[in-house]
């Protein structure tokens, strides 16, 4: 990424033709400023329960949610792709949902059973995991809910235990996408006082309480239980200073990686992190960004395959490492020339 200073010096036209540069392919492809590789993409998964077993997800067109069996498949192919990471999302028996949420940290859940049979057999990509409460929680929130209120430190140690639990089995990257105060910290003293040293935490340090997590809840199954929303928690859509005081922070407290999230609605926020701290910087094209594209695409009126790697290339310039994407077996695939 460039971020050199404006050129003050433009000799008049038609000394300069800033279309001399564009003239060609090869001349394109020489002045391009930014590029997008297989390495910048990590894949978001949804598992369920079952055997050899899969859910298309209505809002989501392409995707669904499988069977740890089939998503051992899936991470063998994203391997095989050269997609360095792939993230994990149960959807949880809503029988096994809680108000104190303990099937967070049970260390056959869902989420650990998936993270142990991909580490087994494809040990070459790297797992991500989600660190919050929603999918075990009664209340469909992120954190334990006592009297309408989501409570801080109570969620806190709770996520603690659920994270010490995804690194015993296997995980590389804990993503913890819950917003309390303090969680990073309290996650990074755990885990060295574990001896879990080399687990990564890209922390989700600026999430926005944003409508285009919808067809997300819908593919976890945590639509219909949540309760109100998540503003007490997760940032404004208004707020950029706080989203820089918010990555301070967590840098402070120990986290590897910061995530936004959204992504293409907040392009000036990874902007901004990246610009400002220097640190690996991640945007999440959430899922209803994904449904938006897939939506157009599918009615004639937008090209997918177009507006999918344009929309990606986008966090590449605005300073992204990488991009946590639905797409990313189908860009690979592109790039790849497949
Ligand atoms: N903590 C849950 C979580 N982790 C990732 C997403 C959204 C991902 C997407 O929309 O693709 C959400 C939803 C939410 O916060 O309500």
């Amino acid at each position: 990424m460039s971020r050199t200073p404006h050129p003050t010096t433009v000799a008049p036209f038609p000394m300069t033709r800033l279309r001399r540069t564009r003239s060609s392919a090869n001349l394109r492809n020489l002045v391009r400023e930014s590029t997008l590789t297989v390495d910048d993409l990590i894949w978001p998964v949804f598992v369920v329960e079952g055997q050899d077993h899969e859910e298309p997800v209505p809002s989501m067109p392409g995707v669904a949610r499988k069977s740890i069996d089939r998503l051992v498949l899936a991470a063998r192919e994203a391997a095989d792709l050269g997609i360095p990471a792939i993230c994990l999302f149960p959807n949880t028996d809503p029988a096994l949902k809680t108000e104190g949420c303990e099937e967070a940290w049970n260390p056959d859940n869902l989420s650990n059973r998936a993270i142990r049979a991909i580490k087994d057999a494809v040990p070459e990509i790297a797992v991500m995991t989600d660190v919050a409460l929603d999918p075990y929680n009664i209340n469909g929130h992120d954190g334990i809910v006592v009297d309408g209120e989501i409570l801080n430190d109570e969620t806190v140690e709770a996520l603690v235990k659920m994270a010490l639990a995804q690194a015993k089995a296997g995980a590389d990257i804990l993503g913890p996408s819950d917003m309390m105060d303090g969680r990073i910290g309290a996650m990074r003293h755990a885990l060295e006082a574990a001896d879990h040293r080399n687990v990564t935490i890209m922390s989700y340090t600026a999430k926005y309480a944003s409508a285009f997590y919808g067809p997300f809840r819908d593919a976890v199954g945590a639509s219909g239980a949540l309760k109100g929303d998540k503003k007490t928690y997760q940032m404004d859509p208004a707020n950029s200073d706080e989203a820089m005081r918010l990555v301070e922070r967590d840098l402070a407290e120990g986290a590897d990686m910061i995530m936004v999230k959204p992504g293409m609605p907040y392009l000036d926020i990874c902007q901004r992190v990246k610009d400002t701290f220097g640190v690996p910087t991640f945007a999440y094209q959430v899922s209803g960004e994904y449904a938006m594209l897939m939506a157009a695409a599918q009615n004639g009126w937008l090209d997918g395959d177009k507006v999918m790697a344009e929309s990606l290339m986008a966090f590449k310039r605005a300073g992204c490492d990488g991009i946590l994407t639905y797409f990313a077996p189908r860009m690979a695939r592109l790039l790849n020339g497949l």
